[in-house]
């Protein structure tokens, strides 16, 4: 079958080969999977009605599509999946718990606490931190590790429930989306004396969309004005119907500062995940968990917080935790204590990994430290590789004037919190003047957090986005990071007008000025083989430089311009330039037409600053 030509070049038949993308691929990963030309495939696409640059991403669809024209199957494979594969080629899956049901040991419930700002999320994993019998016994002091456990009594039985110490759901809904399900149970935090407010509505919202009970804390009920019966109302608006009320969600009154509700809300916790989920574990597998929190420590090397999800982790254990691996050195609970093993739903700190995983990576506990060094080594591939096609991507104010050369155009999403801000943002950007030449567009506007679809636009048309008192869900935030989509965030006006402003001057094109650097008139001609002509000249003025532009003149007329010193020569040595006064040798590349008395003028192009 002949090969399909577009636009004067050929691209290569599939004849039904597979070749397989990374999500997000670019026409030039395409290009060099099937050996074609960048190019040909974006006049190909361009055929199908798909605009798009050789360096943006493009969807799954899209990539399918242009593959079908030219011959390709092509299996768009998604980081996730790329691991899940790594992880078979060992005969290792994560996520699964092994083994019979009935021999699972039941484990405690693993919170993470949500809520508005400043509604006192931090307050309030202190004042549980404190309430802890066991570390009350102790004495002992708890570090902060990205995640606790505290014991309670609730009907005569102690019984631990771990919290995850780093509150908002930004952390939340990244494990999340990363597949780490790790919350059981979200405590929504809501300020008595200020009720639901955005924040708290996408905390639920989050917590609803990963089908996760909620416990709600109605806090500083110790303040006056505080009034806790306005929230129970104000959200059953939301779905959360208070048991008291006939419905399922249980409502606890706590003031973090005086300590009061604290014992209820541990107990409610206990009773929800005992209503509501079955939560039990095989401590007898191959121990498997997830990263809470990485750091540097100075003494001891990378740490990692780790909550086990199933199995025991145990001293001497052989790790791979994301793109990091090692021997578990030694294990330490929040009190600083050594542990021999960990079972499931204990957060601990691991010592011993060769460098710092991140919030969200996956745990596994290997036969062979060398499966736990071939895994680590790679997913770092992989995360150096997208890293590289993210670049290539990669949009951002910092460099728009080369993506958008063609266009001129700068193409926002605005999303905020409201309708009136997200309207008066457009209107006070749409106002910003900077030069005809470019265009301000919003292409899409609205309420609430940003979401993966905001971003897919944003991918489709190089496009920055904004966020207006809200943020980027998960996904959302997952997908902007690989395909290197520029998000911004702001809570005033004036800043994103400043930004926005700043980007759109970067995009003006540069204004550049001739600066004259030297002129040389030629006595004489030497032919020279493979070279050609070269111009014995005497300089007259100024600097003769080396790979500067020029032009010749003769006769008072411009004979050639554009033309470039390509060679500089004083006697029989190259010199980068030659001062007034000297004489030397000048070659104007394939430029031969050169006679005696003719004068060479050099110069460089330099950008004008704007004001
Ligand atoms: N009176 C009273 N004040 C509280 C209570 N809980 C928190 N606060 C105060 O509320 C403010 C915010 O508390 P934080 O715990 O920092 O709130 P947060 O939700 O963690 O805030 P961000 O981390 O900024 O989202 C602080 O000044 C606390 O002292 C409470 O129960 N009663």
């Amino acid at each position: 079958m002949a090969a399909p030509s577009m636009g004067g070049v050929s691209l290569p038949r599939g004849n039904g080969q597979t070749v397989r993308l990374p999500r997000g691929a670019s026409l030039t990963d395409l290009a060099e999977r099937i050996n074609a030309q960048p190019a040909a495939l974006v006049t190909a696409l361009f055929h199908l009605g798909e605009m798009v640059t050789a360096t943006q991403s493009v969807n799954d669809e899209t990539l399918q599509l242009l593959g079908a024209e030219i011959g390709w199957v092509i299996q768009v494979v998604s980081p996730e999946d790329e691991d899940r594969e790594l992880l078979e080629t060992f005969d290792l899956t994560f996520g699964d718990e092994e083994g019979d049901e009935e021999d699972w040991s039941s484990r405690p419930p693993v919170v993470t606490v949500m809520g508005h700002v400043d509604h006192g999320k931090t307050k309030l994993l202190d004042a549980i931190r404190d309430a802890n019998v066991v570390a009350r016994e102790a004495g002992g002091i708890t570090q902060h590790i990205g995640a606790y456990q505290v014991v309670t009594e609730l009907e005569g039985l102690e019984r631990p429930i771990t919290f995850i110490d780093t509150p908002g759901h930004e952390s939340f809904t990244a494990m999340r989306a990363r597949g780490a399900k790790v919350t059981d149970i979200v405590v929504l935090v809501v300020a008595a004396d200020d009720g639901v407010m955005p924040q708290t509505v996408e905390a639920l919202n989050h917590a609803q969309a990963a089908d996760v009970p909620i416990v709600v804390a109605v806090n500083k009920v110790d303040k006056e004005g505080a009034n806790p019966a306005k929230i129970r109302q104000q959200l059953t608006e939301y779905g959360l119907v208070a048991e008291e009320y006939g419905g399922e969600t249980m409502f606890v009154d706590v003031s973090a500062i005086t300590r009061q509700g604290i014992d209820d809300l541990l107990a409610a916790i206990l009773l929800t995940a005992d209503a509501s989920l079955d939560l039990r574990a095989n401590t007898e597998q191959d121990p498997q968990g997830v990263v809470i929190e990485g750091k540097l420590d100075k003494g001891r090397g990378p740490v990692a917080t780790v909550l086990v999800q199933r199995g025991t982790l145990r001293q001497g254990d052989s790790i791979v935790a994301g793109d990091a691996y090692g021997r578990v050195r030694s294990l330490l609970d929040e009190h600083g204590n050594k542990l021999k093993e960990a079972l499931p739903a204990r957060p601990v700190q691991v010592v011993g990994l060769t460098s710092v995983p991140r919030a969200g990576d996956t745990f596994l506990v290997v036969e062979e430290d060398r499966v736990a060094r071939q895994i680590a080594d790679r997913r770092q591939a992989r995360i150096r590789n997208a890293q590289n096609a993210s670049m290539r991507k990669r949009i951002s104010l910092e460099d728009l004037d080369a993506a958008l050369k063609e266009t001129r155009q700068l193409n926002l999403i605005i999303k905020g919190d409201n309708s009136g801000t997200v309207e008066a943002l457009e209107e006070a950007l749409m106002k910003i003047e900077v030069d005809d030449e470019i265009a301000l567009r919003v292409i899409h506007r609205g309420v609430g957090g940003i979401t993966k679809s905001d971003i897919d636009l944003a991918l489709a048309d190089d496009v920055i986005v904004l966020g207006f008192n809200v943020r980027a869900e998960g996904q959302a935030t997952e997908l902007a990071n690989r395909e290197g989509v520029d998000v911004r965030y702001y809570t005033v006006i004036y800043q994103a007008i400043d930004e926005i402003e700043a980007a759109l001057k970067g995009m003006l094109k540069p204004i550049y000025e001739e600066i004259q650097l030297g002129t040389a008139e030629v006595r004489e001609v030497f032919r020279v083989p493979k070279i050609g002509n070269v111009a014995g000249s005497l300089v007259r003025s100024g600097t003769i430089v080396r790979n500067s532009k020029a032009r010749l003149i003769r006769d008072g007329a411009v004979v050639a311009d554009n033309l470039s010193v390509e060679s500089l020569r004083r006697f029989k040595d190259d010199a980068t330039e030659v001062r007034e006064g000297y004489e030397c040798g000048i070659g104007l590349g394939s430029f031969n037409d050169i006679k005696v008395d003719d004068v060479i003028e050099t110069f460089e192009m330099r950008e004008k600053p704007r004001d």
